[in-house]
């Protein structure tokens, strides 16, 4: 069997119970099973050669045959096209209702801010579950206006929501590129290596640090496992809701991350102490014991403050790359004196 000798309706081939798709075609071709963690350039790596030489295979082949293969055989993604989320409040930590609620809509960029333990992590976590009067706040969170089915609550592929958090690191020992390659071959792209190099270019170009396609996962600083996360859920991930909890010390490009979520027409929420990265939104959110106490959209006014927070801040940048490169940051800081004259 190959691409072209596929059959395109063929019924599936004696799938054993259990066993990967993949694995399916790769025993009727008489090759060993590859397994969930292995990209397929890896896989082919690690064929012994008389395999490989036995076989009428070659990568791109492969990679061809076992695209036809999975059109041909697998259900599509059944992705739910989110048009509106909304929050209704639910009660704040003394029990008195939560007055505010709100809709949320594609391309909605919403800061949480709110002192310390007042409760910016319940409501990304009640967003993160789609709680339903359920979690210790009461709110229940509405899909297109109707409460969601238990597929989109409670399994992987039905959720609606990626979060990105802080404390993110790698357990998988495959290198950046593979893991990425994999992750485009899952999402079934048509050109899986292309998104994974896109990818790859978007989260160096964030990353303080630089790092290649090789560099293995658990090598990665937690500012570039972050860079790379945020460029996945941005680029590769079907998720229409994104959740980011305080990323200001992740050593991202936080300006650059946002953006990419904003181009792709997600629905954002950030918590949030970091002033840049609150104006960087339409509204914010005021959580106050529990509850959302007020939402403030972001006015003209606070819209230049936030440009003048960016340049400070790409001037706070400058000299720290020039500190971590160990240059003397006298010269970086006249130059950026008279970058300000001119
Ligand atoms: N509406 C609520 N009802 C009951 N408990 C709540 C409510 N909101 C938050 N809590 C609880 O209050 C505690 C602190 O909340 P949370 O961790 O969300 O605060 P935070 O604002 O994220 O804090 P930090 O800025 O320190 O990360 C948690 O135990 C949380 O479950």
């Amino acid at each position: 069997m190959s691409a072209d000798t596929l059959p395109a309706n063929a019924p599936f081939p004696d799938m054993a119970l259990g066993e990967l798709p993949d694995d399916a075609f790769l025993r009727a071709n008489a090759l060993p099973p590859r397994g969930a963690s292995l990209s397929l350039r890896a896989y082919w790596d690690a064929l012994p050669w008389d395999i490989r030489e036995a076989c009428a295979w070659t990568p791109d082949t492969l990679a061809a045959g076992l695209r036809a293969f999975r059109a041909a055989h697998q259900r599509p993604i059944e992705e739910t096209r989110l048009e509106s989320l909304e929050i209704q409040g639910g009660r704040d930590k003394t029990g008195q209702p939560e007055t505010q609620s709100l809709v949320l809509r594609p391309g909605d960029v919403v800061a949480v801010v709110g002192p310390t333990g007042s409760g910016k992590s319940r409501l990304l976590a009640d967003i993160e579950c789609l709680a339903q009067g359920d979690t210790p706040s009461g709110r229940r969170i509405l899909v297109n206006g109707q409460a969601p089915d238990r597929r989109m609550r409670f399994t992987a592929e039905g959720r609606l929501v990626a979060q990105i958090t802080q404390n993110m690191n790698f357990v998988m020992d495959l290198k950046v590129l593979d893991f990425l390659s994999l992750h485009a071959e899952s999402r079934r792209l048509p050109d899986p290596e292309a998104a994974a190099t896109r990818v790859l270019d978007a989260a160096v170009g964030m990353a303080g640090e630089p790092f290649t396609g090789a560099t293995p996962l658990t090598q990665l600083s937690g500012g570039q496992s972050r860079a790379l996360m945020i460029a996945d859920a941005a680029l590769l991930s079907p998720k229409p809701v994104v959740l980011i909890d305080e990323i200001e010390n992740a050593g991202v490009d936080r300006a650059q991350a946002l953006r990419l979520f904003i181009d792709k027409g997600k629905i954002v929420l950030l918590s949030t102490h970091d002033p840049l990265l609150a104006l960087s939104g339409g509204r914010r959110l005021v959580i106050r014991q529990g509850a959302i106490a007020a939402v403030v959209e972001t006015t003209p006014e606070e819209q230049d403050c936030a440009r003048w927070l960016g340049l400070y801040e790409g001037r706070v940048s400058a000299l720290r790359d020039a500190l971590r490169q160990g240059r003397p940051l006298a010269g970086v800081w006249r130059d950026l004196a008279k970058a300000e004259v001119a």
